[in-house]
């Protein structure tokens, strides 16, 4: 998306634009991506998906423009990386300020030079040649600022999301870390409960979030709707859970979650708000859109008790969350 030169960027913009708007589509910021990436040719996959939704549809609905964005224009490693979103959705706002800018100048511009057009029809005097050679270099000279401030936008996002992929890089070769969420994983788990709990009296909590059937889920679908399952609970559970809690997934379908200065009863309720949460979401596996059956899950509290060693606060939480899948699943329990 960022690696044409400038006039090539000016050129497909110049094609996107009234295409999006003989379509309606809204500017957003998904869509500005997503008609620049189609008029560049660069996917075919993705031309092809938008010309089957336009012969369906008669337009792009915006719910499938943004899957489609996420799924085409967000490289994986974007979507692994739930905290990294707002600096990307930063970026594609000022992208979109820019471009938008650009268009109108280019516009404008535009109408300048075919009045200038007419103008030159029944002009001879030299003074009003001279005004208006003046005033095409006035309007050159905006449009070309434009131009030029769209550029360095280009460049520095560019060099934003170099940055910031490498930082993802980082992320992933941490052996603290889970490839698939970018999450901790279990050793990086374990490292953040002996942390903490030196520091900890009675109000360090575990829940031990587990989906339920996931191996059904695989079955039914397939591994890879496991995979993008696992991933969207990752990103649930960051945007549920506190800024400060230390977020695991441990293996399989199974996250831990560690809350500081959080005793039992907020502990709970925040388990309680976690499930409940999953259960209402509508899932659709990226691939296929199809969306998933039902999905839930089932989670285990349990909150330090005296001198616990960490490996018996793990052991709790485990047995609450065993307890809570035989007493029938989508449930959570922990102790009085
Ligand atoms: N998609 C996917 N599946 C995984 C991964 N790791 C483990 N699994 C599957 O997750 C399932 C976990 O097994 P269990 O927790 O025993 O069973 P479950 O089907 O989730 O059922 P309950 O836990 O009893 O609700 C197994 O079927 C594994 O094959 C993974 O990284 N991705």
């Amino acid at each position: 998306m960022f690696q044409q030169s400038t006039e090539q960027a000016n050129e497909l913009m110049q094609t996107a634009l009234p295409l999006m708007e003989k379509l309606e589509v809204p500017p957003t910021p998904s869509n500005y991506g997503l008609w620049y990436e189609y008029v560049s040719n660069t996917n075919p996959r993705l031309n092809k998906v938008i010309d089957r939704a336009l012969r369906r549809f008669g337009n792009l609905p915006d719910f499938v423009s943004k899957e489609l964005f996420n799924e085409f224009l967000l490289p994986d490693q974007f979507q692994q990386a739930p905290r990294h979103e707002k600096t990307l959705q930063t970026l594609t706002e000022t992208l979109t300020t820019d471009a938008t800018h650009i268009s109108t100048e280019l516009s404008t511009f535009n109408k300048n030079l075919e009045t200038a057009k007419k103008a030159l029809k029944f002009t001879t005097d030299s003074k009003q040649l001279e005004k208006l050679a003046g005033f095409l270099e006035n309007s050159a000279f905006k449009a070309n600022q434009a131009i030029s401030h769209f550029d360095q936008t280009l460049s520095d996002a560019q060099a934003e999301l170099t940055a910031l992929r490498s930082e993802l890089n980082q992320l992933r070769k941490s052996n603290e870390r889970d490839d698939l969420t970018l999450l901790l994983n279990n050793k990086g788990f374990e490292k953040a409960l002996y942390k903490k709990l030196p520091h900890a009296e009675d109000d360090l909590s575990v829940l031990l979030i587990d989906i339920d059937n996931l191996g059904d889920i695989n079955r039914e679908y397939d591994i890879k709707a496991g995979d993008g399952l696992i991933r969207f609970m990752a990103k649930l559970l960051l945007s549920l859970l506190p800024e400060n809690a230390a977020v695991a997934r441990i293996d399989g379908g199974r996250f831990g979650v560690l809350l500081n200065e959080t005793e039992l009863a907020e502990a709970s309720r925040l388990a309680e708000t976690i499930r409940e949460s999953i259960s209402t979401q509508k899932i659709r596996y990226k691939n296929t859109k199809v969306l998933l059956r039902s999905v839930t899950a089932s989670v285990g509290v349990a909150t330090l008790l005296g001198d616990e060693t960490p490996k018996a606060l793990i052991e709790r939480a485990e047995h609450y969350l065993t307890y809570a899948k035989r007493s029938g699943k989508n449930q959570i329990a922990h102790h009085e």
